[in-house]
């Protein structure tokens, strides 16, 4: 018989411990516009999503999309600034920005995930006011911080079978309001609302790089901190990480920042021994064992 298919098999059932581990759980998937890539990787997201959903896990995508962002500025002549890590947004940008985001980018996901054979249904944070944001910081324009949360319409789609696909588009406080929302605070938001099993966070590099370049596999919040104190943590990195935090003080249990671009990087770190890119999580002690190598 051909050797990998007996590879294949012993796979699976290797997979068991941690099928039963995250069966019934909740996992917020947090997919980048670096890690999105072109078609292929694409369907490839989306069938690990359906796979997810298929062993009992109820997978949930908060998706950014700066890039596509970036692309469709460029084409309207419109110019965007950086205020660390984050769009400064004005009326106009907030406009282009729910139309890639809720519309293209979400959409796109939507589709490869239906076409996978998955149930996906797309929203933004303004649907059903599941995210209602106040302005960030007023240099930053129409950028928002969540500040009420309102999940129910999260937990009534899984509970239909379905996988919710979430743009980071929110609601204000006053009517007509919207805010665009930076795509992990989002996911960390709606993860820390939810008190979901993981928050994974697709990005474009193998995780959170040490002093020396190497990538750590297991970090405490302490050590995130420092980290960020003394520089070895910057940029983009910096609102991941603390969306990270934040995460992790509304209860979720463990968070993960792995590139995206690997195939079946989800399951790779949910279903192996093995795990993918850089767990964050406190050092207290669990109750129940929910990690590889807990
Ligand atoms: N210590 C670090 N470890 C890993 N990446 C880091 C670190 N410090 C800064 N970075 C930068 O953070 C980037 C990831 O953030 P970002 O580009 O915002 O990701 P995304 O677009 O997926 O949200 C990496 O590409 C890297 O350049
Ligand atoms: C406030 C803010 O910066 N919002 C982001 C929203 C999209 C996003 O976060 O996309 P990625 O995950 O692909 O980076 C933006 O305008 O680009």
């Amino acid at each position: 018989m051909n050797r990998d298919w007996i590879a294949t098999a012993r796979t699976l059932a290797e997979a068991l411990p941690y099928l039963q581990r995250f069966s019934n759980s909740l996992v917020v998937v947090k997919f980048g516009g670096n890690a999105m890539g072109d078609d292929d990787a694409m369907a490839e997201f989306a069938r690990d999503m359906v796979l997810m959903r298929q062993v009992g896990v109820n997978p949930v995508v908060v998706h950014g999309g700066g890039p596509m962002i970036n692309d469709m500025l460029k084409k309207l002549g419109i110019v965007s600034e950086w205020v660390r890590g984050k769009r400064v947004t004005d009326k106009a940008t907030v406009e282009v920005v729910e139309m890639i985001l809720s519309g293209l980018v979400n959409k796109r996901i939507v589709q490869a995930i239906n076409d996978e054979g998955g149930r996906a249904v797309g929203i933004s944070g303004k649907d059903d006011d599941l995210m209602v944001c106040v302005a960030d910081d007023p240099e930053l324009g129409f950028v928002g911080r969540p500040v009420e949360m309102n999940v129910q319409v999260i937990r009534d789609l899984c509970a239909a079978g379905i996988i919710p696909v979430i743009a980071p588009v929110a609601t204000g406080m006053a009517d007509n309001e919207t805010f665009n929302v930076n795509g992990d605070t989002a996911a960390g938001a709606i993860a820390g609302a939810l008190k979901a099993d993981r928050l994974l966070l697709l990005t474009d590099v193998p995780g959170v790089k040490g002093k020396d370049g190497e990538v750590l596999t297991q970090i405490t919040p302490e050590q995130v901190r420092e980290m960020i104190a003394d520089g070895t943590i910057a940029g983009g990195m910096i609102p991941k990480t603390e969306t990270a935090l934040a995460a992790l003080d509304q209860g979720v249990r463990a968070v993960v920042i792995l590139d995206g671009r690997l195939p079946n990087a989800s399951l790779l770190e949910l279903f192996t021994e093995h795990g993918a890119g850089s767990i964050i999580r406190s050092t207290a002690p669990r109750v129940t064992p929910t990690h590889p190598d807990e």
